[in-house]
């Protein structure tokens, strides 16, 4: 996993890696420019189209000007604009790339930039160096490339967002942060969706044991890093190995949440899935899911599953009694979801009867609910850690980049996932999916870190056919894919 360091410590990283590996400062600021016009080239934009790239003096100017030559090479039509005047002291390496512009490309400032003309806005004017307050001119710059109506893309953040904090001032609204080396903190808020756009993170050749010289608890969950969190199983694996795990979902009207959960965590390999629900509903679910147990008392002996998921479904009313005498019977670390987490907010003595190292999944709504009203992302990070630490509990956070809240206080943001997975039902699945590798015997960590990973990118693997149509059955049906695309046998 990559750690997250506070933007101002960019400057120490790159250092320490300037000095152990021996290469300079400027290729550095070659490579973040290279792998921005790598992901242009991948994107496939129109040559046609006019190159407007705001520079700054400091080294996000810098990475402008070397994108500048980078794409003017790649044959686009390039214009920078100066967002300083002729006092200004650029940063030795800006400096470097700005005479390295091509005659070719023109040079204006930036007040200087028509904004009715068509074509893209690159935004390299202000990246982590950005201190206090915007000066005017600063403000004013910012308008300017707002008022543009074409794509805007920033580079490694949009200018005048703070990395690490919440955004209070003027701000560019990107398209699309090309990012370098690891995910500004900010950029992963939800509040910061509308200025940030979609995301991308551009590895710029550090080294994720380069961020242990840096004390900090929140990381990013990347493709590469899921396979290490998965158990492996061999040639005498049985059905038994991959775990027995009871479902507490669904009442009249809502057993579609206990399908979807139970069809989950057999697609994510449990070996053995029983339902709890009411007697009267079990016709649904014995027909939708055949491969399913149903159980309609809670059994007495909880020690023979692996794992119990509860919430999807189940309906509030008359059901905290239920879910004290799971608590109360089952020792292992369980998933809480839904309706079961409305139940804790409203009883909230039976949290302290939750068995340590459950997984509690509240969406935002859920988050509130339970913790308390929640102004922004931040306040609420730090209630989460403090709750998580204290319960010894772990919690997600749902929503783009969720956030996997651990018990010992590590903070991981999912890089999978996409907006077409706002579905009804979605959840429902992940739900399924946790409670599965919880009870194929990973730690609760790792239960979160496959769970979590795996169900984005069944969405992002849904979404690709299905686009605005999808439904969390395609989640379902896109696991086993989930799987090929990670290399998980
Ligand atoms: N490891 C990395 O992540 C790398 C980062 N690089 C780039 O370097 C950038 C950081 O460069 P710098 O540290 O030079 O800083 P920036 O270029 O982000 O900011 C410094 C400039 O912003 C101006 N400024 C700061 N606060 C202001 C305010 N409140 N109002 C108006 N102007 C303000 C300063 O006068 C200075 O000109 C990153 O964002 C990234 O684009 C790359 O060049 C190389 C590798
Ligand atoms: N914009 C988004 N980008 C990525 N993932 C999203 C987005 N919106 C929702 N999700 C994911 O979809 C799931 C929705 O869960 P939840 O809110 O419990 O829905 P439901 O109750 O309908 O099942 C969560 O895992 C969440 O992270
Ligand atoms: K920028």
């Amino acid at each position: 996993m990559l750690k997250i360091i506070p933007g101002w410590q960019v400057k120490l990283l790159d250092a320490n890696h300037i000095q152990t590996t021996g290469i300079s400062s400027l290729e550095l600021m070659e490579r973040a420019a290279k792998g921005f016009v790598d992901w242009w080239n991948g994107k496939g934009f129109d040559h046609s189209a006019p190159v407007n790239i705001f520079c700054g003096a400091g080294n996000n100017g810098g990475d402008g000007f070397a994108i500048a030559r980078l794409l003017d090479t790649s044959g686009f039509k390039v214009s920078v604009l100066k967002c300083f005047d002729e006092s200004a002291k650029l940063s030795s390496d800006a400096l470097v790339n700005f005479k390295l512009l091509p005659d070719g490309i023109r040079v204006m400032d930036w007040n200087e930039f028509d904004k009715s003309k068509d074509g893209i806005v690159v935004d390299a004017f202000l990246g982590v160096g950005l201190t206090g307050e915007l000066r005017s001119t600063a403000k004013a710059i910012i308008q300017k490339i707002n008022s543009f109506d074409g794509k805007v893309i920033s580079v490694d953040i949009p200018s005048g967002l703070p990395s690490d904090d919440l955004l209070s001032g003027a701000c560019v609204r990107a398209d699309f942060t090309v990012t370098f080396a690891f995910p500004k903190l900010s950029l992963l808020f939800p509040e910061h969706a509308a200025v940030t756009g979609e995301l991308i993170l551009v590895d710029i050749g550090i080294a994720d044991t380069e961020y242990d010289l840096f004390d900090s608890t929140s990381y990013y969950l990347r493709k590469e890093d899921v396979p290490f969190f998965h158990r492996k199983f061999h040639r005498f694996s049985h059905k038994g190995d991959f775990g027995k795990v009871l479902i507490v979902a669904g009442s009249e009207g809502k057993m579609g949440a206990a399908i979807l959960s139970c069809k989950a965590a057999l697609r994510s390999g449990s070996g053995l899935v029983t339902a709890l629900m009411p007697k009267s509903e079990r016709q649904i679910i014995q027909i939708a899911v055949p491969e399913a147990m149903c159980q309609f008392e809670l059994p007495t002996d909880l020690s023979r599953f692996d794992a119990i998921g509860i919430g999807p479904g189940l309906g509030v009313m008359g059901k905290s009694a239920l879910l004290e005498s799971i608590f109360h019977r089952f020792k292992n670390p369980m998933v809480i979801d839904a309706d079961a987490l409305t139940i804790l907010s409203e009883n909230p003595d039976l949290v302290h009867l939750i068995p340590k190292g459950s997984i509690l999944t509240p969406h935002l709504k859920e988050f509130d609910r339970l913790l308390g009203d929640t102004s922004n992302h931040l306040a609420r990070l730090e209630k989460a850690a403090d709750f998580c630490r204290s319960l010894e509990l772990n919690l997600l956070i749902k929503g783009a980049n969720s956030v996997i809240c651990l018990a010992d206080g590590r903070q991981v943001f999912n890089s999978s996932g996409t907006p077409y997975m706002a579905t009804g039902g979605s959840g429902d699945v992940l739900t399924g999916m946790l409670t599965s590798f919880l009870g194929q015997g990973y730690s609760s960590a790792n239960a979160m870190f496959c769970g979590v990973y795996h169900h984005g990118l069944a969405g992002e693997i849904a979404g690709e056919h299905y686009l605005r149509g999808t439904i969390a059955s395609d989640l379902i049906d896109a696991i086993p894919e989930t799987f090929v695309q990670l290399g998980i046998s």
